[in-house]
């Protein structure tokens, strides 16, 4: 239970006052279309600066980047106002390292509200902090600059800049507060949280079923190509989220495009045969989940053995319906009926070693028909077949 001491008044207040804005701004503040483009990119370029900036590069150091890209990144990220770089990483980190436990600050086992939103609204408990190595961001200049100057930069970025581009752009500022500024934002915030919500809940685990992270084509459209988040959680020193030319991940492309221009270099990629590795043992998990769904007849050892004399009485004085392929006894009285091949050739093989026949020497028969042989089991046979006793059928 929450009390009224553990919510954190600020995130609250900053979490639900931004939809409310957003509300007023799409019944009163009229919409022209250059200030929808520029929300559109300004969504794009803020958004970037989360997934590029304080995920991939900051959080992650899944590339190397020149201090241009960087400080761009930083202003970039402010403006999605989601915390200063040291905040953000601190807690990413501590979600790779305590994945779905207590310490994960946004374990998606608390739910998807809560690893959505509700964890940035309630203070976090000191001793329950997951701890992580940071002293690279401690001494980083650009991530100390922000953190310790955060909340101007941030208020300018998130709000003035979207102004000033569309006041002193087109005329437009209230559309440019309004639109690019607050309803931009609030898209902004709920695609990035939707990482750590929806990827947690939606989709594939193709690398790793036991925790949550998830794989799904939705959730990369969401969140600018944070959605393949079953890989990311297995490899999160790649650069990349996406794996395949065809999935959505911008943040990739944009990484990449850049490093044309040396503003981004190493981009770390892990081996491709590790990749494949993981993939084949889901892969192989599934299967065998399938596979236990399925009869295969008593295993072959547990079977009771059989001299061919004892074999011979069953079918002769007790009236089995036995024969013999390849060492093993089959019963084929409730088969013998429907046998695609017609009765007559499983009668004239009873109390008999039918392996010739069956491997082609009357016919060589299909995976259907040797699947079918395991619940026909019905022994194991000791010892030889006498020759005379072997069919040897065209
Ligand atoms: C218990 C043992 C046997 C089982 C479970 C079995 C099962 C089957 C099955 C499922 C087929 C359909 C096609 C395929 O899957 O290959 C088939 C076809 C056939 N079987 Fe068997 N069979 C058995 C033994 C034999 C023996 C011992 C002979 C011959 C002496 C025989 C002769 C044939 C022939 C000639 C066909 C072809 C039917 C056609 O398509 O015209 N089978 N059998």
């Amino acid at each position: 239970m929450v009390s009224l001491r553990d919510i954190d008044l600020m995130g609250t207040i900053v979490l639900t006052t931004i939809p409310l804005l957003a509300i007023y701004t799409v019944f009163c503040v009229p919409l022209t279309w250059k200030t929808a483009v520029w929300s559109i990119v300004y969504y794009f370029t803020t958004g970037f600066g989360i997934t590029a900036g304080y995920h991939r590069y900051w959080s992650h150091r899944s590339y190397d980047a020149a201090k241009p890209y960087q400080l761009f990144m930083a202003l970039a990220g402010a403006g999605a106002a989601e915390g200063s770089i040291k905040w953000w990483s601190r807690h990413h980190r501590a979600h790779h390292r305590w994945t779905d436990t207590d310490r994960d600050p946004y374990s998606a086992h608390k739910g998807f509200w809560h690893s959505h939103i509700l964890w940035m609204m309630i203070k976090e408990n000191p001793k329950k902090r997951g701890l992580v190595d940071i002293n690279d961001l401690n001494k980083d200049p650009i991530v100390m600059w922000q953190h310790k100057n955060f909340i101007p930069v941030m208020l300018f970025m998130a709000f003035v800049f979207p102004t000033l581009v569309a006041g002193i752009g087109w005329g437009d500022w209230m559309g440019g507060y309004f639109w690019a500024g607050i309803t931009r934002l609030l898209f902004v915030h709920h695609a990035t949280f939707c990482v750590n919500s929806l990827a947690h809940w939606l989709g594939e685990t193709s690398f790793d079923d036991r925790f949550t992270p998830r794989d799904h084509f939705i959730t990369a459209l969401i969140t600018m190509g944070e959605g393949y988040h079953n890989f990311h959680h297995e490899f999160p020193s790649d650069f990349r989220n996406a794996i395949f030319f065809w999935q959505y991940d911008p943040t990739k492309w944009l990484i990449w495009f850049c490093s044309l221009f040396g503003l981004t270099y190493n981009l770390h990629v892990f081996p491709e045969n590790e990749v494949q590795k993981g993939r084949l043992q889901m892969q192989e998990k599934k299967i065998a989940q399938l596979k236990a769904k399925l009869k295969w007849g008593p295993p072959l050892e547990t079977l009771p053995e059989y001299s061919f004399d004892e074999f011979r009485s069953l079918v002769k004085d007790q009236g089995k319906q036995l024969l013999i392929i390849e060492g093993t006894i089959y019963d084929v009285e409730n088969f013998i009926d429907h046998h695609p091949g017609g009765r007559m050739f499983l009668k004239a093989g009873l109390g008999r070693d039918m392996t010739n026949s069956f491997n082609g020497g009357v016919y060589d028969h299909h995976n259907a028909a040797r699947n079918l042989l395991s619940g026909l089991r019905f022994g194991r046979l000791q010892g030889q077949v006498p020759e005379t006793y072997k069919a040897k059928d065209e």
